[in-house]
Formats: structure tokens, C-alpha cells, sequence
């Protein structure tokens, strides 16, 4: 993918016990679909290291961060902010502002975990709505990281990885990155 400003995905709220496979697939999405890093409540801070994890064994970059003044990071955020809630503007009506936007700065995606404080409403310069149905933030960001990449992430490559997956029209194939004769059969 092209230089461009980064995209920094950020999990307002999490509820320990019930949230914790919700939050972990948050940040997989958020980093196989493109951003660049995932801001996490104090409160997840359990959820960076499966994240950091799979990053280290199937490659980035791909940056964790966890912080105790989440709603100061959104107050202050330098950038366009982004705020996925079924109740928000069209996703396709907004998308090419949002992509015009993002080649101006740093683009800050919130998705949320429970009731999100209207602060966030009004601080959003887009509030997105993946259809206007109440569904589920992984699939909402999935939704939303796509449109705005147009696709390209798909085809990100990725450094530094323990682990490469060699596609397969049936069964699996794990390599070691060194075991590959053409990087380009990936
Ligand atoms: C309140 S939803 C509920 C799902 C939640 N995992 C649960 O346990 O009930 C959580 C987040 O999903 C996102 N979301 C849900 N539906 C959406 C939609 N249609 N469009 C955009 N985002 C949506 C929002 O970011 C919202 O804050």
C-alpha cells in the first residue's frame, strides 16, 4: 500500500469477561484490514498481547498501544475521527469525504463496546452507520476499513512475519518466510 497519513482504531469501553474475544477481534481486524494501530482502555489491557502476538509470528508493523485517558486521546486526536454507530451517515454516502479527509492527517476510528458517551458524537467529524441495523463492531470495522482502502489492503504485504501462510485451494501450508522460493507465490 502507498505512504499514507496512518489509521489508528480505537476500542471505546470493554466489559471484562463478556468483551474479551470482541475486543481481541477488534484489533486482528483492525490490523489484517490495514490500520496501523489500536488504542485500548486501560481496562482490555489483556487483550494487547494477544494482538501483539499474532503480529509478531505473522508480521506488521502494527502498533498497540493502551491508555488510561481514552476519551483525552479522542479530545486531542490531530486529524479527522471517524465514529462507527448504526446511527451515523451511510458509510457509501460518506466514504469519499472520508478518504479526502485521510489523505489530509491521521484518521482516529472509534468503535464502540457499549453506550458510547454523546461526547464522541460531537467531537466525530464523520459519524458512520454500516447500514443503519444494529450488528457487531469487528464486522462494522471490516466494513468500514475496506471502503476506505478501496480494497488495496488485501494486498498488503507484511515484514518481518515468523510465519508465512502459502494459499491453498485445499488444506494448509505454513512456511518459514526463508522457505520460500518466490516471494511472489504468496
Ligand atoms: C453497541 S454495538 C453492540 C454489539 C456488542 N458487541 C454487544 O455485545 O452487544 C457495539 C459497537 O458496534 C458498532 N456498530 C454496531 N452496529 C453498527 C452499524 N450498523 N454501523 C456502524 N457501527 C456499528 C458501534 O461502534 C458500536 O459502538
Amino acid at each position: 500500500m502507498q505512504e499514507e497519513p496512518e489509521v489508528v482504531v480505537l476500542r471505546l469501553g470493554h466489559r471484562p469477561g463478556r468483551d474479551e474475544r470482541m475486543t481481541t477481534h477488534v484489533g486482528l481486524t483492525a490490523r489484517a484490514l490495514g490500520a496501523d494501530k489500536l488504542v485500548l482502555e486501560d481496562v482490555a489491557s489483556g487483550r494487547k498481547e494477544t494482538v501483539t502476538d499474532i503480529t509478531d509470528r505473522f508480521g506488521g508493523p502494527f502498533e498497540v498501544e493502551v491508555t488510561d485517558e481514552v476519551m483525552g486521546r479522542i479530545r486531542s486526536w490531530d486529524g479527522p475521527i471517524v465514529h462507527l454507530t448504526m446511527y451515523g451517515e451511510p458509510v457509501q454516502k460518506v466514504e469519499d469525504e472520508i478518504r479526502a479527509a485521510h489523505r489530509e492527517g491521521a484518521l482516529l476510528v472509534v468503535v464502540g463496546a457499549e453506550k458510547i458517551p454523546f461526547e464522541v458524537y460531537e467531537h466525530a467529524d464523520f459519524n458512520v452507520g454500516v447500514t443503519n441495523q444494529p450488528h457487531s463492531e469487528i464486522a462494522a470495522l471490516a466494513v468500514f476499513l475496506d471502503r476506505l482502502f478501496e480494497g488495496r489492503e488485501l494486498d498488503r504485504e507484511w515484514e518481518d512475519a515468523d510465519q508465512v501462510v502459502v494459499p491453498q485451494e485445499a488444506g494448509k501450508k505454513v512456511v518459514d518466510p526463508d522457505e520460500l522460493d518466490n516471494p511472489s507465490e504468496l
